[in-house]
């Protein structure tokens, strides 16, 4: 009797199991073939897609595909060749305004390093290109697009690995560009912790990775995953880093494991060149006032492209293939454009009037007019006003938070010092006002000469060319001090139509000559003085400028080391 209730039991259980496992391989089988049902289905979707597609934007069309396709940036692109295309390529950063063909230039240079013989970059050289506005991570190291990741057999996704308890390391960007470069644009923007391991990889040329799940004496662990944890994943590349950000924005660390490449805005005519392209690569011809108009209004490369695809569209609607100029001023009325502001200076010869000479963002150059006015008062009563300075800036340096008179202001403070002390001239006596317009807050010690000329024409009432400018750090001994950005000023001085430029004697480099524009290297005041009052001086009516009372000025005096040094 028990045998018979025990049979039973048995084949009770074995119903149960049966049925339990033949449940389970049903449900296995129905998820299996939904899944094969879905994705089938957005197969089909994804294949639907991918025969959709709108025409080719203008902007792809007309990207260039070779370095010489670039229009100007001489410079930039002899400096990316040396730096990239011979038999030790460097790491880069390229400097440069929006727009003027930085990324062009990075994603082109690859192609003539491998067409040279003696270059270490393969014909399988990969390009990876990174932009760090839109880099994510996580700072576990789950997921991290720069430099690779493990894959945990914790988290989803482990596969195969994952009941095996094998962690995947899964390679970045820095590996995927092995053997070639690694393009991260606007590299300014990229997190700190970021910054840092891409400087360690830079240093060791392979990205180690780390995980709880490996162990050394894992048997079940392939071999290529326990050379990755125990050597490293290969990560030698070059890096090829773009940005809008000024040097001084950028991690030194950084900086100094790369050789610096400025590119500079382009000029109007760059910009006419670079419109005619657009336009024939597009299949239009475009009038030369069109393209004329087009340059008053692109700041840079991407706005002529941008222009000459709107325009060109207008006349496509008309059923024309050429552009026109009503074309591009509709556009530009359309969409709000603003003439790019141009910078001339005159003929004219003004009292009190400079031309100084500034840059802003990344190396882009300015004229910056600095004006004074000066009116006699009672001796010793009269008072400064400047405007359109920085009042005061703060510096962060390892998380120190330093605050200090900005740096144009003491530049204005070593003018009055030394008017006084070696050109007896007592701001003092005058109420004087210092004005900076253009509305951009001006800092930085190098518009120092260019302050002082100016007050001392507008105390002394002597006229001063509006054709010359300056640039140039004074000291309160009156000695002329090296500034940055010389190449960058001297460009914008000709390109506002400035006949000489005045530089500091260290900053004096054999190229500024060859620019078309009268450089003249200085080391003090006294040589500015004589420079700039001389012609007026001498001109003068009396040839007379009584400074301090006791002091006369005469053109002598100015032109000689010895009375005013
Ligand atoms: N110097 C140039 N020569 C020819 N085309 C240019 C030049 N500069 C810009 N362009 C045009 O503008 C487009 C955008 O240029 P690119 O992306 O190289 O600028 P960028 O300097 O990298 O700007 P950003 O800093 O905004 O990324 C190019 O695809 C090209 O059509």
């Amino acid at each position: 009797m028990l045998n018979v209730i025990m049979t039973a039991v048995q084949l009770w259980l074995l119903c149960v199991m049966g049925i339990y496992f033949y449940t389970m391989l049903k449900s296995q089988k129905s998820t299996k073939s939904s899944i094969h049902r879905d994705a089938n289905g957005e197969l089909e979707k994804l294949r639907r897609m991918q025969k959709t597609s709108l025409t080719e934007p203008l902007s792809e069309k007309t990207r260039p595909s070779s370095l010489e396709e670039i229009v100007g940036q001489e410079d930039g692109l002899k400096a990316l060749k040396a730096a990239l295309c011979g038999k030790n390529p460097q790491h880069v950063i390229i400097y440069g305004p929006p727009g003027v063909g930085k990324t062009a230039a990075a994603r082109t240079v690859l192609k003539e390093a491998v067409a040279n013989s003696v270059s270490p970059f393969g014909s399988h050289a990969q390009f990876v290109e990174m932009d760090a506005t839109t880099m994510r991570f996580d700072e576990r190291g789950i997921a991290d697009p720069l430099m690779g990741s493990v894959h945990d057999p914790i988290y989803q996704g482990a596969g195969a690995y994952g009941p095996a308890g094998i962690p995947q390391p899964k390679a970045g960007a820095v590996t995927k560009a092995h053997g070639g470069i690694l393009f991260i644009d606007e590299i300014g923007e990229l997190h700190p912790v970021q910054m840092n391991k891409l400087l360690k990889v830079l240093e060791d040329r392979k990205v180690y990775f780390e995980s709880a799940y490996y162990a050394k004496n894992n048997r079940e662990i392939p071999m290529y995953i326990h050379e990755i944890f125990q050597k490293g994943m290969p990560a030698d590349f070059r890096l090829v880093a773009a940005t809008t950000s000024s040097p001084e924005e950028i991690p030194p660390a950084l900086r100094s494991r790369c050789t610096e490449i400025y590119f500079r805005p382009l000029t109007k005519k760059e910009i006419m060149k670079i419109s005619e392209n657009a336009a024939i690569k597009g299949g239009f011809s475009i009038s030369r006032e069109a393209v004329s108009r087009l340059s008053e209004y692109a700041d840079n490369g991407r706005d002529a492209v941008n222009i000459v695809q709107t325009a060109g569209s207008c006349a496509s609607l008309e059923n024309r293939t050429r552009i026109t100029l009503e074309d591009v001023e509709w556009v530009a009325e359309s969409t709000r454009c603003t003439p790019r502001a141009e910078i001339k200076v005159t003929k004219d010869e003004l009292i009190g009037r400079v031309n100084g000479l500034a840059v802003y963002g990344a190396n882009m150059g300015t004229v910056m007019t600095i004006e004074a006015e000066a009116n006699p008062c009672e001796p010793s009563k009269g008072a400064i006003k400047i405007t359109g300075v920085v009042e005061s800036e703060t510096i962060e340096r390892r998380g120190q938070s330093l605050k200090r008179e900005s740096t144009v202001k003491a530049s204005i403070e070593n003018a009055i010092t030394v008017l006084a002390e070696k050109l007896h001239t007592n701001t003092k006596d005058y109420n004087i006002h210092l004005n900076f317009p253009g509305g951009m807050p001006v800092d930085g010690p190098s518009a120092g000469t260019a302050i002082l000329v100016s007050l001392f024409s507008a105390i002394h009432h002597i006229p001063v060319r509006n054709d010359i400018a300056f640039t140039g750090e004074i000291s309160i001994f009156g000695n002329v001090m090296p500034v940055g950005g010389v190449a960058e000023k001297v460009a914008a001085a000709k390109e506002a139509g400035a006949q000489r430029v005045y530089i500091p004697q260290d900053n004096d480099r054999s190229f500024l000559h060859a620019q078309g524009i009268a450089v003249i290297p200085v080391k003090n005041i006294d040589e500015i003085m004589a420079a700039v009052f001389k012609d007026s001086l001498d001109t003068a009516e009396n040839n007379h400028y009584a400074v301090t009372g006791e002091q006369v000025l005469t053109a002598e005096s100015v032109s000689g080391n010895n009375v005013l040094s």
